[in-house]
Order: structure tokens, then C-alpha cells, then sequence
């Protein structure tokens, strides 16, 4: 009797011939899940590896739709797809390579809320996204499933690819990272702009990790590897240690449902929204902030007001608010009083391209001057195209 179906000895001969592999190794792939938190550009590659090498079950968590911007990397995805559902046009491709894998299609943001429940049923969580709170409610619900988190990054020529909380020793993001990086010191591809080939040899790099640990290839010592396309070498890797004892995930007894329930993961990581959030995943709008809309019914009613714009000044010269003064983020986040003293009265509106920068600027300001009505625009200069002025330039 055969253990797989005639035609998959044909299908995965190849890999199935090599030292290690063998029919056992395909069965365990046909009975191993894995779970892919996004369909987005290292989700894509990641999901087409492990889609042709017949993983038995794959979920891919993705809320997003696809869109024109996304085709250069995220492979899976084609122009015929723009609108749709990511997790659904990603299912769809790899069905297409492979008809009868079960894929779960999951169309919704992962929240602390719902992280668990969506992430339980795996046996290896990758993380595929491109934001600082997931990365962390990731590692944290890894920590809680004691499930591998095979975590990829990357951003303009560069990439980062670790395999955390792997075995009984292995260490979790947050013993690496115990606290997140200055916001101002990381952005987005939106921001900073990706090679999608620099997507594709970290996608496929996790695909690899994940296939190594479900076969039991992986040699279990926790390394972070670093890419640079322009480097040479182009690869350098860091040996890391066992879990630190000091963690408050992984070496925390008390770590747990409640302690993810209870953390607010984008305070934790500065309080600046990452887009699932502002797409209203998440009551994360405070009075602090504003759209772009309001915003100008405020400028159409005269209210007497300072309109900052935070961009670097070649993207001031590219276009910007009539009656707006450009005040980089830079010089605000250095010395905030300044310029606050140079607009003592007013209330004061800062806007950037996307509406990130922005909100660090306002929240500096704030500290400063705690009784000022000093707000940030949603989504900045490109919310204010697509909802108030659609002759003001996006780029
Ligand atoms: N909490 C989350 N739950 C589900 N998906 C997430 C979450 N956070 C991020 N993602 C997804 O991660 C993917 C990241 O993809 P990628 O970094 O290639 O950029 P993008 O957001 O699609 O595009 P761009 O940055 O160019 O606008 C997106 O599809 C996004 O929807
Ligand atoms: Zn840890």
C-alpha cells in the first residue's frame, strides 16, 4: 500500500530522492500546517515554496487587498487581482500550482484579540509583516502556543531572517528586542522603498526554515541572519543565545492569555498606528488625531492655526498645504520648544506624506505643551487627496 497518493510520487519525486527527505519526509509535510501571517511581499514567496512542496495545510492571515503598488514584489498576486482579498488571490496562485492543498483563507488583521485562536491550530507561525506591534504579538503569542516563529524582514537592499522561539531553549523576539526601536529610526516600504527580489530570497529563505523544521534538518541553534544586496559578503550571520533569563515573554511564568489581552502593543511601540489600525482594526483613533476631512472643514472655516508640515524639504518642494511652514521631523524631535514658542497661541496641525511622521512630531509637541490643541492628519497629504483635494499631487 502506498502512503501517498500515485501522483505525488511523480509530483515531489525530486525532493523526495534527496538525503533526508525521503517518502517519510514528504508524509511529514503532507501532515504538517503552517500559517503565514500575511499574503504581502515576503508572505508571497514564503507561501509559493511551501505551496509546491505540499504542506498539508496552510492558513494565511491577510485583511489587506491588493493593490497596483504591491504587483512588483508580491508575487503571488497579478494585476487581474488588484481589489481583491490578498489572502484569497495568494490562496488561488498556489492552487493553481498545487489543486489539492487545504489552505485556510483568513481575511482578517491579527489583534491580540484574536492571535491565539487564529494562530492554534499551526504547527509553524511565519512572520511575514511589515510592522513593529505584529512583530511583537507574534513573538508573544508563539511564546504562549510553543510554536516556532520563523520571522522575516525587509526593507530599500536589506533583509533580516531568524527562526525564534525554536525548541525548548530557543530564544523569542522579545529577548532580542526587548524594546522596540526609536520610530523615527524605522519605517515602512511605502516609506523607505524595496527591491522585490530583496523580498524573494527572504520569503524563500523562510519557506526553506519552516520545511527544514517540520522535516527535522534544522540544527537548532538560533542565528540571525543578515542580508545586504549590496554587500559584500552579501550574507552575515549572528550566533544567538539560549533565552535570556530575564525575558518577560519567554522566561516569564506568568506570560500568558491575559498579558497579551492586556498589552497595548502599538503604545508599547510608540503609539504611531500602523495601518491595520487606522483601517479601524482597532479603536485606536484618540482625540489627538484627526482626518483628513475635518481637518479641512477646520482650514475652510478660517480657525486661526499653524499648519506644520514635517516632510524632509525635497518633499515640501514637491508639493504642500497653502499656508503651511515645512519643519522637518528632525529639527521638531530635537528641539521641540522652539518651535512652539514661535507659535505661542495657536493651535497647531502637522501633516506628512502618509501620516506617520507626523504623528511622532505631534506627540514630541506634546510633552512639551500639554494644554494646546496640537493634532496630527490621518494618513496625511495622501488622505487629503483622496478625500478633500484629488488635484493634489500623490507620489
Ligand atoms: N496585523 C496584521 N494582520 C494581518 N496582516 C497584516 C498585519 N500587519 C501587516 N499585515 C500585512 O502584511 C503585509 C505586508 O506586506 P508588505 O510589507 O509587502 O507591504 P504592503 O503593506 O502590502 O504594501 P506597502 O507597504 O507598499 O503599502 C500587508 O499585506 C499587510 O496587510
Ligand atoms: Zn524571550
Amino acid at each position: 500500500m502506498c502512503s501517498l497518493p500515485l501522483q505525488d510520487y511523480q509530483r515531489y519525486g525530486r525532493q523526495m530522492i534527496l538525503d533526508g527527505f525521503g517518502l517519510s519526509g514528504q508524509v511529514k509535510l503532507k501532515h504538517a500546517s503552517v500559517v503565514v501571517v500575511d499574503a504581502g511581499g515576503l508572505g508571497c514567496p514564503a507561501l509559493q515554496y511551501l505551496g509546491a512542496a505540499g504542506i498539508g495545510l496552510i492558513g494565511i492571515i491577510d485583511h489587506d487587498r491588493v493593490e497596483l503598488s504591491n504587483l512588483q514584489r508580491q508575487i503571488l498576486h497579478t494585476t487581474e487581482s488588484v481589489g481583491s482579498y490578498k489572502a484569497e488571490s495568494a490562496a488561488q496562485a498556489l492552487k493553481r500550482n498545487n489543486p489539492d492543498l487545504n489552505i485556510d483563507i483568513m481575511t482578517v488583521a491579527l489583534a491580540p484579540e484574536n492571535a491565539l485562536e487564529l494562530l492554534r491550530p499551526y504547527d509553524i507561525i511565519l512572520d511575514c509583516t511589515d510592522n513593529i506591534p505584529t512583530r511583537y504579538l507574534l513573538s508573544d503569542a508563539a511564546v504562549v502556543l510553543e510554536k516556532p516563529l520563523v520571522s522575516g524582514a525587509a526593507q530599500k537592499y536589506e533583509g533580516q531572517l531568524c527562526v525564534y522561539n525554536l525548541g525548548p531553549t530557543g530564544p523569542c523576539y522579545r529577548c532580542i528586542f526587548p524594546t522596540p526601536q526609536p520610530r523615527e529610526t524605522v519605517g515602512s516600504c511605502e516609506e523607505l522603498g524595496i527591491l522585490g527580489a530583496v523580498t524573494g530570497t527572504i520569503g524563500n529563505m523562510q519557506a526553506l526554515e519552516t520545511i527544514k523544521i517540520l522535516l527535522g534538518l534544522h540544527d537548532q541553534k538560533p542565528s540571525l541572519l543578515m542580508y545586504s544586496a549590496l554587500g559584500s559578503p552579501p550574507f552575515r550571520s549572528i550566533k544567538l543565545r539560549a533565552r535570556k533569563p530575564t525575558c518577560s515573554a519567554c522566561s516569564n511564568p506568568d506570560h500568558g492569555l491575559s498579558s497579551i489581552s492586556n498589552t497595548d502593543y502599538v503604545q508599547f511601540c510608540g503609539g504611531v498606528s500602523p495601518d491595520w489600525v487606522i483601517q479601524g482594526m482597532d479603536a485606536g483613533m484618540t482625540g489627538h488625531r484627526i482626518s483628513a476631512k475635518e481637518f479641512d472643514e477646520l482650514v475652510e472655516s478660517k480657525v486661526p492655526m499653524e499648519i506644520i508640515d514635517v516632510r524632509p524639504p525635497t518633499e515640501y518642494g514637491i508639493c504642500q498645504l497653502p499656508g503651511s511652514q515645512n519643519i522637518p521631523l528632525k529639527n521638531i524631535m530635537t528641539q521641540p520648544e522652539k518651535y512652539l514658542s514661535a507659535a505661542p497661541h495657536k493651535d497647531i496641525y502637522l501633516v506628512c506624506r502618509l501620516g506617520n511622521d507626523s504623528q511622532i512630531a505631534a506627540q514630541a509637541l506634546r510633552k512639551v505643551d500639554t494644554d494646546r490643541v496640537i493634532k496630527d492628519v490621518v494618513g496625511g497629504l495622501r488622505a487629503w487627496s483622496n478625500q478633500v483635494d484629488p488635484t493634489f499631487p500623490v507620489y
